[in-house]
């Protein structure tokens, strides 16, 4: 299949273009590079463009006719969204509505969608299914979940049919070393973990250790980005074959703040300067995946479940690949 990536050079984006052509599909990044590089688009073309540009949209959906369309492209920042809501709707959800639009103007049927564990909000009880109440808490998990009604909506009134992925904690890189996770700024905890580490950062500061958690630190399920990738190709063949539906990806296992440095100092040998910080605004306690669902319908099976795994692979990228990448493209 030709599938329009939206996003395609992202984090979680270049990694499905990569699974992609590697299973025989043909996949077109679609992205304005707001966050992501150019460098990392290396499957196949590379269309640069917004979401919201319909006249943009049109002219790539008439030249490479997609058979579907994986929507990555999003603001991703849980804290910007509360301080600059407006751009979250606008390009989560407003931008969405034009990209499907688009999709119905040229008979593009099917859509994979990345959500969020963020629309569940803070859950009183773990693991969470499909099913559990969903209560966002910030601007990102709204404009997540808006859009999940609205591909409902799109399916019964135009037929598009959808699936709605939601990650709990992407980690982890591309085992080969050709893609990494490059945020600026980085705000996930792992890379962050892994600056303080190697000393591009004094020290990790740890959101709070008063929870209600084992160790008194936040607890999260890390899915490594390959495992998210392979349930989108799974998802995409069952879209594409005319079903809808949402899933759950995590592991079900929590990963606390502290048990994260820790296997983070395991896999380096370094130690890892921590200091405790105020607790960060919005952060629920403890968010794990029950993704049953996924693996029963969709047959997927995750590869790497093991945190020190996700680790390794992105301290392996973070030393030896950073910085020719960044220096080719001129970035630094
Ligand atoms: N990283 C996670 O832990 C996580 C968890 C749950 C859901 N998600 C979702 O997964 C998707 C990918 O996340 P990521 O971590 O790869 O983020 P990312 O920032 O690395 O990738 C997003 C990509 O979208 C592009 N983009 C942004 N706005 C655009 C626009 N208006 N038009 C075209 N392109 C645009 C960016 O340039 C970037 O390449 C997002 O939708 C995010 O909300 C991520
Ligand atoms: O410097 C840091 C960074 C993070 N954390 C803690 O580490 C955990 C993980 O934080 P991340 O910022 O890495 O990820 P989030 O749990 O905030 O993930 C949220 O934001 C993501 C998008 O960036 C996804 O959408 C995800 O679904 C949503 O829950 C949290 O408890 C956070 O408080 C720290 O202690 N110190």
């Amino acid at each position: 299949m030709k599938i329009l990536v939206t996003g395609g050079a992202g984090f979680i984006g270049s990694h499905a273009c990569k699974l992609l052509a590697q299973s025989g599909h043909e996949p077109i990044a679609y992205d304005n590079l707001r966050t992501g590089h150019r460098w990392a688009v290396q499957f196949g073309p590379f269309e640069h463009g917004a979401i919201g540009d319909r006249e943009r949209l049109d002219d790539v959906l008439a030249r490479h006719k997609p058979d579907a369309v994986m929507h990555f492209a999003a603001l991703a920042y849980v804290g910007e969204s509360v301080t600059h809501p407006g751009q979250y709707y606008r390009t989560n959800t407003a931008d969405t509505l034009t990209l499907l639009d688009a999709m119905r103007g040229a008979d593009v049927r099917n859509i994979v969608f990345s959500s969020t564990c963020a629309i569940f909000g803070e859950p009183d009880r773990m693991p969470i299914s499909e099913d559990t109440a969903k209560h966002p808490v910030n601007p990102y998990g709204q404009s997540k979940l808006a859009v999940e009604h609205i591909l409902r909506d799109y399916r019964s009134a135009y037929g598009i049919n959808f699936t709605a992925l939601r990650y709990f904690n992407a980690a982890g890189c591309d085992p080969a070393g050709i893609l990494g996770e490059e945020h600026d700024p980085e705000t996930h905890l792992l890379p962050l973990i892994l600056h303080a580490a190697s000393g591009q950062r004094d020290a990790i500061t740890i959101f709070g250790d008063d929870y209600d958690t084992r160790d008194g630190t936040c607890v999260r399920d890390y899915i490594h980005v390959e495992d998210l990738c392979s349930a989108h190709l799974l998802a995409l063949e069952r879209t594409a074959e005319g079903q809808s539906g949402h899933f759950n990806l995590g592991n079900g296992n929590g990963t606390s703040v502290r048990e994260a440095v820790d296997a983070a100092a395991r896999v380096t040998g370094k130690d890892i300067p921590t200091r405790i910080g105020d607790r960060r605004p919005g952060d629920p306690p403890t968010l794990v995946a029950d993704a049953s669902h996924a693996r029963e319908t969709l047959g997927w099976k995750p590869q790497y479940e093991d945190i020190e795994t996700m680790i390794k692979h992105t301290w392996d990228w973070q030393q030896e690949h950073r910085y020719r990448y960044i220096l080719k493209d001129g970035e630094a």
